[in-house]
């Protein structure tokens, strides 16, 4: 693949994406989005009460996060994302937006260069006792353990022509962090 200007870390609610991602970013000294802090309103109190995210909920969400990564790749500016980005189609918005709409129009009315986001995506997998073990453990986070199932089943492994890699949570940060910075050597 040509050279990434964005890492998408993604996976399941607790398979380690905000730590990963942040880690990530300050050893790349990349920008860092937490998909989390751009939810609305309504998504975080329907996942506090328990209740999973469809996808009219998270389209809109993902859009928000293709604006974010298509400013700042369109500006020089290499990303990383948290983002769960569960299926394929979330994947794509994350890198195309909605519509697939190549130029835009931005507030002055010049059309803006064609951006692309040229995305590695990092999937991190594991099982799901593992998992449920460190949401169980984790403290003050509106995401509850028992919404973990539901993001198993709707869990869209990456795969070809996807450009990503796998890393297993069960392996400490730093091999983590290790074996993504090789990927994008
Ligand atoms: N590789 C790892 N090994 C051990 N603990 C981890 C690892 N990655 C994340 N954690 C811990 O697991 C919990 C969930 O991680 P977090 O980054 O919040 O996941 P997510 O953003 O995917 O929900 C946190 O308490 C974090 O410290
Ligand atoms: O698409 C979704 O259903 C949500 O984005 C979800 O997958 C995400 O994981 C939550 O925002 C919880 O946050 P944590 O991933 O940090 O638990």
């Amino acid at each position: 693949m040509e050279a990434p200007n964005a890492v998408l870390v993604m996976g399941v609610s607790g398979s380690g994406k905000s730590t990963v991602g942040a880690l990530l970013a300050s050893e790349l000294g990349w920008k860092f989005y937490d998909a989390d802090d751009y939810h609305p309103e309504e998504n975080l109190m329907k996942m506090q009460k328990g209740i999973p995210l469809n996808d009219e909920d998270r389209i809109p969400w993902l859009c928000k996060l293709h604006d974010v990564l298509r400013r700042d790749v369109a500006s020089g500016q290499h990303v990383v994302l948290a983002c769960s980005a569960l299926k394929k189609v979330y994947r794509d918005i994350l890198i195309q937006g909605k519509d697939d709409a190549p130029l835009k129009c931005d507030d002055s009315g010049k059309e803006e260069k064609p951006v692309e986001v040229k995305l590695l995506v990092v999937h991190l997998t594991g099982s799901f006792d593992i998992i449920s073990g460190r949401l169980l453990r984790r403290k003050d986070h509106f995401m509850p353990p028992e919404l973990l199932q539901s993001q198993f089943d709707t869990l869209e492994t990456p795969s070809a022509p996807e450009s990503f890699i796998q890393i297993n949570v069960d392996k400490n940060l730093s091999e983590i962090i290790a074996t993504i910075m090789e990927t994008l050597k």
